[in-house]
């Protein structure tokens, strides 16, 4: 049987590249960005919606789905994707880093995580081998290794030890995964900051031969210069011949700098949560809607956009409905949000097919120049 599960890039300029992931559920052109629908929902959105948009992939998220609604209840109602309505692919994250971030009491040692749930105290242990078992009893398309990922900056220490536990990691994982036709398994290079570490990870996560390959331990609050430094030094140590995805990143700026250097795939928070706050993202750049200057303002956020969000209604009633926490308003701003980022790779795709990256970048940015003035 053909593996089902295939990478082709179909074009490159510079490090860049446009390609498809093909898997049975749908195809993911790259540069792909994935929202993130960490409970098994793309926050105000509907499905149908984000799939209109041009996603081909959302993200869902091991550490919440394992508490509420539970993997095997997942499991025993047919699934992530019948439950959500998405019947296209699905990357889950294996909930190491939430863990880190969100869990009340944590204790990591070689097993795994131990902690108690944010939402009932409930104790809980993910170790790779249940975190592979739990992302194959959602449906996931692409499973994330479990890993430990280091916030920066962190003593070389910290950053060493996680690099080389996420690495025993992903070897547990590999095996607790087996093998899949037509699903996929991903390693995770860690390493902060450090140039040798993130080498040697990526070297030793090349070696067991994986179908894609995440860069983490990124925007946990490193400068953006870092993390482009830590892209250009992990970059020439993945094979060409498979997709690269850079975990929670980002902003516009972030993506674009990212995809010039050779990643082909994003997931960010950013669109749908800041949306929900009143930060728009369009060509013309980022505007805070609750700022009282759009009060009066009657015109779209952007009458050349295909989305109604963006060039039907007038930046005075979302600023109203903003100000008066209206449902509507989250719905409107995530839709407008997620089409920008949805318009914006796009735009990449397009760009690095034509082999004209740099000038659609050079021509991007200054939009987004234009509003910040
Ligand atoms: C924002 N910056 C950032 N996010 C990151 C995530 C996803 C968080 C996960 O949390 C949810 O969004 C809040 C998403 O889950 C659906 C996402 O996959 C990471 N996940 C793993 N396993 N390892 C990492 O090194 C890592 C680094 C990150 N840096």
């Amino acid at each position: 049987m053909t593996d089902q599960f295939s990478f082709t890039v179909a074009a490159t300029d510079g490090a860049a590249r446009t390609g498809e992931i093909r898997m049975p559920r749908g195809v993911i052109r790259t540069p792909a960005f994935m929202p993130v629908g960490t409970a098994g929902t793309v926050k105000a959105m509907y499905p149908e919606q984000v799939k209109a948009l041009g996603a081909d992939v959302v993200l869902g998220n091991t550490y919440h789905l394992m508490l509420r609604p539970g993997a095997e209840r997942v499991a025993r109602l047919g699934g992530l994707h019948a439950m959500m309505q998405w019947p296209y692919p699905i990357l889950t994250d294996s909930g190491g880093f939430q863990v880190m971030s969100l869990a009340g009491l944590r204790k990591l040692d070689e097993t795994g995580v131990r902690f108690q749930s944010h939402l009932d105290g409930s104790t809980h242990l993910l170790s790779p081998e249940r975190s592979i078992e739990i992302q194959g009893l959602l449906g996931s398309d692409i499973q994330m290794q479990l890993d430990e990922c280091v916030r920066l900056p962190a003593p070389e220490s910290a950053i060493e030890s996680a690099m080389r536990l996420s690495l025993r990691w992903a070897e547990r994982c590999r095996i607790a995964f087996g093998d899949q036709p037509g699903k996929a398994m991903f390693g995770i290079v860690q390493g902060g900051d450090i140039p040798a570490l993130r080498v040697e990870s990526a070297k030793a996560l090349v070696g067991l031969d994986l179908k894609g390959y995440a860069i983490g331990g990124l925007a946990v609050g490193e400068p953006q210069a870092t993390m482009l430094a830590m892209i250009e030094t992990v970059e020439p140590h993945l094979p060409t011949h498979k997709p690269r995805y850079l975990m929670g990143v980002g902003t516009p700026d972030d993506i674009v700098q990212a995809v010039s250097r050779g990643i082909d795939m994003f997931d960010c928070v950013m669109p749908t949560r800041a949306g929900r706050h009143g930060m728009v993202y369009t060509r013309h750049g980022r505007l805070n809607l609750r700022n009282a200057r759009f009060a009066e303002d009657n015109s779209p956020l952007d009458p050349d956009s295909t989305c109604p969000a963006a060039n039907l209604y007038s930046k005075a009633y979302l600023h109203h409905l903003v100000r008066a926490g209206e449902i509507l308003g989250m719905m409107l701003l995530t839709w407008n949000n997620l089409s920008y980022y949805q318009d914006l790779m796009a735009g990449l795709r397009k760009a690095i097919a034509a082999g004209r990256l740099a000038d659609f970048i050079g021509e991007t940015r200054e939009g987004w120049e234009k509003a910040e003035r």
